[in-house]
């Protein structure tokens, strides 16, 4: 018998990626209508609410969000698409134990997106902000990966996947944006904001000084 969901527990999820969409929209986080979000529902069978495909992040409408399986297909009937990314949403929910996803497209992400590009991942240590991510050790060193930013939306999403590192709750896509996730949406947003913040602090030291002591202490 399919999954059915519960008006409460629908318009929970609404609610609560409508709550962080506009908070990261007044941040300039959803330029020109990029970037998405999700929330997980149910988790064998998976279902979750997505954000409607191609949408103006800073408004809140009726026909923002969606209810899609693990195919990325709606669960109920709507003339709405969900986003086009959804089968990466899918992929992150069923490789980690994430509860909510976030996806931003930032000149920050990008920018540390391109020049690391060659090695596969931005390297992320000598930063109190790591303890954000819920990492606690000293001298913690962590490698962000990157995949390239495949035109085929099975491929890219299959690629996330196999992409994936369980102990870092961030994907980036090359010149694209990233994917940041975490067991619910307080810690989803909590987790994109320390990447932004160690993005833009990178960048602006790579400006500062080039790339080259960043990969000296390895
Ligand atoms: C307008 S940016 C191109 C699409 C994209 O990368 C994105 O994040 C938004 O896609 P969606 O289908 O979720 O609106
Ligand atoms: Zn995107």
């Amino acid at each position: 018998m399919p999954y059915r969901l519960y008006q409460e527990e629908k318009q929970k999820a609404v609610n609560i990626l409508n709550d962080i969409k506009v908070k990261l929209y007044s941040r300039g986080w959803f330029p020109a209508t990029s970037g998405n979000l999700s929330y997980k529902l149910h988790d064998d069978p998976l279902y979750f609410a997505i954000t409607s495909s191609g949408r103006d992040k800073g408004t809140v409408t009726h026909e923002d969000v969606i209810f899609v399986d693990k195919e990325a297909k709606p669960i109920e009937k709507t003339k709405l698409k969900p986003s086009a990314e959804t089968k990466i949403h899918s992929q992150i929910y069923q490789k980690t134990d994430a509860g909510c996803i976030i996806h931003i497209h930032t000149v920050n992400n990008n920018f540390v997106s391109s020049v690391f590009f060659d090695e596969g991942f931005v390297p992320l240590k000598d930063m109190e902000m790591i303890k954000a991510l819920d990492i606690w050790e000293e001298n913690a060193y962590i490698k962000v990966p990157i995949i390239e930013n495949f035109f085929d939306l099975d491929k890219l999403a299959e690629e996330a996947g196999k992409a994936i590192n369980p102990s870092v709750p961030g994907l980036l896509v090359k010149n694209h944006g990233i994917y940041a996730w975490g067991k619910d949406e307080f810690e989803a947003k909590r987790h994109i904001e320390a990447f932004e913040f160690m993005f833009e602090h990178m960048k602006n030291m790579i400006i500062f000084r080039g790339t080259k002591n960043i990969f000296q202490e390895e």
